[in-house]
């Protein structure tokens, strides 16, 4: 299996900004806009990124009015204060392709187990054990048995709630996933068990966002010795690494994928299912 880097020639070495040659983000220099020569290809993909079109949506009403003219500041001839209101979206829209760009770069840059030929390719059996370990299905069964073997109603009610967090949280991402609809990596080899179609969409991390809940979970309600908490808290972040060096994810998806996987443990605690709840809601439907 070829590298990434000798799948893709010539794609490295550039800086910031997005843009495509081939169906995938690539990186072009920050300070040559895009002009009227770009390839059709290039200038259609960017259209169908949803990031790219946002930003092109904030572009600065001035540039978009004034692209018949040769007034403004583009051509140094506006008066100042006019300029400071026509620069503040532009530095916006630069600074938010920066990050993008920063984003891209270091995703890739950390992407070492993306294949077996890469740089830390033989961690990548470990990488994926720790997929596997942040899986929706194991934790979604692992859950479900321990409802059916649990004999106090304390641990049934902690594990009905497991579950429905679980539930909750594969619904939600599937909804961001499909609204945002990020590609993933180039360099990601989509060799992963048991996916959704949304899957195919990197943003955000499904792993990140469950390791973040269930780790929350966890500590709140499970693991109460010291080491183990421990031993939580580093699962949660290597689960989250994990997703990096394999190159299934941006830095940016997991950063969001931890933030909202510990939101949704805030979810699953306003919505908690007490046992009166589940006998009145028992009750109700009897
Ligand atoms: C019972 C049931 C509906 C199980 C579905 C479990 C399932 C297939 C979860 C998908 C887990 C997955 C591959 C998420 C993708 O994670 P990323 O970190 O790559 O976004």
């Amino acid at each position: 299996m070829p590298s990434p880097k000798a799948k893709n020639p010539g794609r490295s070495g550039g800086s910031p900004v997005l843009g495509s040659s081939n169906g995938r983000y690539e990186f072009m220099s920050l300070t040559k806009p895009l002009n009227r020569s770009s390839p059709p290809h290039l200038l259609q993909r960017q259209g169908s990124d949803p990031t790219t079109a946002r930003l092109r949506a904030s572009e600065s009403p001035t540039r978009r009015r004034g692209s018949g003219s040769s007034t403004g500041s583009a051509s140094g001839q506006g008066p100042p204060e006019e300029d400071g209101i026509r620069l503040n979206p532009s530095l916006i829209r630069v600074a938010l392709s920066s990050l993008l760009a920063i984003d891209l770069w270091l995703s890739k840059q950390l992407g070492v187990c993306a294949c077996e030929d890469s740089s830390w390719g033989s961690v990548r059996p470990l990488m994926k054990l720790l997929e596997i370990s942040g899986h929706g299905i194991p934790w979604l069964a692992g859950t479900a048995y321990c409802l059916y073997k649990s004999d106090s109603a304390a641990g049934q009610e902690v594990m009905l709630n497991l579950f429905m967090g679980l539930l909750l949280d594969l619904i939600l991402v599937g909804i961001v996933k499909a609204v945002v609809r990020r590609r993933r990596p180039a360099h990601n080899r989509m060799d992963m068990f048991a996916t959704f179609s949304v899957d195919r969409y990197s943003f955000p991390s499904g792993h990140a966002t469950r390791a973040a809940m269930c780790g929350r979970f966890l500590l709140a309600h499970l693991v109460l010795a010291a080491p183990l908490r421990v031993l939580v808290l580093l699962w949660v972040g290597l689960v989250g690494l994990s997703r990096v060096m394999l190159g299934r994810h941006n830095v940016t998806d997991v950063m969001f994928g931890f933030w909202m996987g510990y939101c949704q443990y805030n979810l699953v605690e306003m919505l908690w299912l007490s046992p009166q709840t589940l006998q009145g809601l028992l009750g109700q439907s009897a």
